[in-house]
């Protein structure tokens, strides 16, 4: 381990961006497939692992779907978030918002239960083990209508005190946040927070959108805001977290290479920037693997990996007085490294 690797893994740090049906690793998939006798259309680990060469988000989505099929019962649901908090408690994770996609599993028959209470006991199985505290934000499939998230949404009814907030992702060109605008309300009329990807591949339009009628608490990705010079003033101004992922801007082509990754960028322009994995099963690293890609190829500095982990913090849903805690820590740990 570098000194690099060794202040990474060490700074205390948030997860907002994570889609816990990325975090399946194919061995995991294979152990899953046997458990359940379900066909996966490969031979090895190596085979899964060659498919993940994406051109475009949609190339991703396509396979991400695929290998959630073999997601079918509560054990499965938890054996998956299990992996993750475990290897997330390695990279210095204290607190992770988990995004999952219930239309995913209930539209091939498992009941929203499954999913939901699988989560939730791996969840505090990592709250116990490791001390992670976690929430859990319930995501739209945007390609799909906006009915089926109202019957999603309705779904959720009895969990909605273990749901932080709901979210958008899948397919983003062609289908603007506008689509969604009345269930993010109703959403909003029973107390949860409120985000969605937008402007990942989709252009700056779809982040007024997320703005101006959704009126999001947080953007996921937000790249294409910065081709927007008032877009991105507007966001600085008004302190609007963006749950940026590096590796994933490579590995969909958001970015032909990570030496052009903005984060620096972001970071000059006044934009409240964190760090995030988004797939990590699928786009080669974790949340500390993001933190290294970006400090190599932009030459941040500690300092700046200081600001995008308090970042990460203050952008969470956490209470007040949780952000607070962890802001102290990270103080605490800047005074024993400098
Ligand atoms: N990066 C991403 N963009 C949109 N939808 C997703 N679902 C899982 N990962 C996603
Ligand atoms: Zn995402």
């Amino acid at each position: 381990m570098t000194d690099l690797d060794t202040f990474i893994a060490r700074l205390p740090k948030a997860e907002l961006h994570l889609h816990i049906e990325g975090s399946l690793e194919p061995e995991l998939m294979f152990e899953l497939a046997r458990r359940n006798q379900v066909e996966i259309p490969y031979a090895s680990v190596e085979e899964v692992r060659a498919a993940y060469a994406f051109t475009r988000l949609q190339d991703f989505l396509d396979i991400y779907y695929a290998g959630a099929n073999v997601l079918r019962t509560r054990r499965d649901f938890h054996d998956m978030a299990m992996a993750y908090f475990d290897r997330a408690a390695r990279d210095g994770v204290v607190h992770a918002e988990l995004m999952f996609d219930p239309q995913t599993h209930t539209d091939r028959g498992i009941p929203f239960a499954e999913v939901i209470e699988g989560l939730l006991s791996a969840m505090e199985e990592a709250r116990t083990k490791h001390g992670m505290t976690s929430c859990l934000i319930l995501s739209f499939l945007r390609h799909l209508s906006e009915e089926a998230a109202f019957e999603t949404l309705a779904a959720a009814e009895p969990w909605l005190d273990r749901i932080a907030a709901v979210g958008l992702d899948s397919s983003e060109v062609g289908h603007p946040p506008i689509k969604f605008a009345q269930v993010f309300a109703a959403a909003r009329e029973k107390g949860l927070k409120l985000t969605a990807h937008a402007g990942e591949e989709g252009p700056p339009e779809y982040v007024y959108q997320a703005l101006d009628l959704i009126d999001v608490d947080r953007i996921d990705h937000g790249n294409r805001a910065l081709e927007d010079p008032v877009l991105t003033r507007r966001l600085a101004d008004s302190g609007m977290t963006l749950t940026v992922c590096p590796l994933s801007n490579l590995k969909l082509c958001v970015i032909d290479d990570i030496v052009q990754h903005p984060i620096d960028a972001m970071l000059k322009a006044g934009l409240k920037a964190t760090l995030n994995s988004d797939d990590p099963a699928y786009f080669g690293g974790y949340i500390a693997d993001n933190y290294r890609a970006v400090a190599e190829a932009r030459g941040l500095g500690r300092e700046d990996l200081v600001t995008l982990a308090r970042n990460s913090f203050t952008g969470s849903f956490l209470p007040e007085e949780d952000i607070a805690r962890h802001l102290a820590a990270i103080d605490a740990f800047v005074a024993e490294v400098a």
